[in-house]
């Protein structure tokens, strides 16, 4: 079961996110560095907000590292937010005098729900009068947060089990990368580099060209990320039980990202529609061992890893936040309204990519503490080595 455990905190607007990853073994190589690349890449992406421009965030470490290597204590990070003096006040712990929340120009109230967000059931649950307590949690924001944890988690698995992850962007509106083709973790900065993280150049001219349409149009839109892990070995995760199943881990973490609304496993709903004869893997002895013929099963049978390469999808619903503002009622006067908008991302698809690789670095690094323990990096590493060297079906 479950060895590693984090947890995030923060609004959207507060003074910082905070993150905390308890059961990491010592000697994992962490940097500041190392963090606020990753969290570079999340910002990311062709039809992001204007947000992303002038926020920044500021990464300090609080606990768990000492000159860059991992204590074996909690890792503690801060992802500091450099807009935090503007929303001091509406976002202030304590107390503030009303005229002074006035005086910002931020705070009236959100009394007009968007369809497709936190909002109104939130509002419901909860208890208030508006979005604002809701919004600032259900932000995607947080992402930034497990993001940072994932940069942690990937450090680790590379250096414990040689596990490498990239992902990118198979789909955006109507737009199509070309299918089976798959990225190595050598692309990455290729995939960066391209403004909507996709492969296919002329897959992602057309992607560019939905979120240019789109964003005419005053609408916003979603799409699909593959996160692809290699390296991982045989035998992560359990047949045993449901929630020791490493598929089910894979898909509750990405359907916990926000506006994820499917995840698929390897070729996913595809293999409802084939017959098991062109669904499967078939099994092969070659002269460097035991192989599979394909990989359609997204390197998971059973609820456990096959040592082939591990690929999920997420799909995202467009951003809730609709520029052509959608009806709703103003919860005020119970009267129809348009729901409130100020600025949004067309299409956050992209950044999606970055948060999937972070969830699924670290649901692996949790499987790989759970199978091969380790107090230090060096001492999971060796019974990594010592399992594989003494598998006896190979
Ligand atoms: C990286 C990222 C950026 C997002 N940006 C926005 C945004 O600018 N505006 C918005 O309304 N929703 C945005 N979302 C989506 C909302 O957070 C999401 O719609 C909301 O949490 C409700 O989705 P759910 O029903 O899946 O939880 C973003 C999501 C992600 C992953
Ligand atoms: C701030 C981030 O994403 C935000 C996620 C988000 C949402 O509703 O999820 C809404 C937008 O914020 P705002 O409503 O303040 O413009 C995005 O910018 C980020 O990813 O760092």
């Amino acid at each position: 079961m479950s060895r590693l455990r984090w947890l995030t905190a923060g609004e959207s607007h507060g003074p910082a996110l905070v993150a905390t990853l308890e059961g990491l073994p010592a000697g994992v190589p962490v940097t500041t560095e190392l963090v606020a690349d990753h969290l570079a890449r999340r910002r990311l992406g062709y039809g992001r907000g204007a947000r992303m421009k002038f926020e920044q965030d500021e990464v300090t470490f609080l606990g768990g590292v000492r000159h860059g290597l991992s204590l074996g204590s909690p890792v503690a990070v801060m992802v500091g937010n450099t807009e935090w003096p503007k929303w001091e006040k509406v976002m202030s712990a304590d107390p503030v005098d009303p005229s002074e929340l006035k005086e910002t120009g931020r705070n009236a109230p959100l009394t007009r729900p968007r369809p497709g967000h936190a909002d109104l059931a939130g509002m419901q649950k909860y208890g208030f009068e508006e979005a604002r307590p809701i919004l600032e949690r259900a932000s995607a924001r947080e992402t930034a947060a497990r993001v940072a944890l994932g940069a942690v988690a990937r450090s680790f698995l590379k250096e414990a089990a040689g596990i490498e992850i990239v992902s990118h962007v198979v789909e955006l509106a109507a737009a199509k990368a070309p299918y089976g083709v798959y990225p190595t973790p050598a692309d990455t900065e290729k995939l960066d580099a391209d403004p909507v993280r996709c492969l296919d150049a002329d897959a992602s001219k057309a992607m560019v060209a939905e979120i240019d349409q789109a964003h005419k149009d005053g609408d916003t839109l979603g799409g699909v990320v593959e996160v692809l892990a290699y390296g991982v070995p045989v035998g992560l995760g359990s047949h045993v039980h449901w929630d020791r199943r490493l598929d089910a881990r894979l898909a509750a973490a990405l359907m916990g990202i926000q506006a994820i609304k499917g995840v698929e496993v390897g070729d996913g709903f595809d293999l409802a529609r084939v017959p098991g004869s062109k669904a499967h893997d078939e099994i092969v002895a070659t002269p460097e061992g035991i192989k599979r013929t394909s990989g359609r099963s997204g390197g998971t049978e059973g609820g456990l890893t096959t040592g082939e390469l591990l690929r999920v999808r997420a799909a995202m619903k467009p951003i809730a936040t609709v520029p052509r503002a959608l009806a709703t009622v103003d919860v005020a006067t119970g009267e129809a309204a348009a729901a409130h908008h100020q600025r949004s991302d067309v299409c956050a698809v992209p950044a999606a990519g970055i948060v999937a690789e972070a969830m699924v670095a670290l649901v692996l690094a949790d499987a790989v503490v759970e199978k091969f323990g380790g107090d230090s990096v060096a001492e999971t590493r060796r019974n990594v080595q010592s399992y594989l060297d003494n598998l006896h079906i190979r």
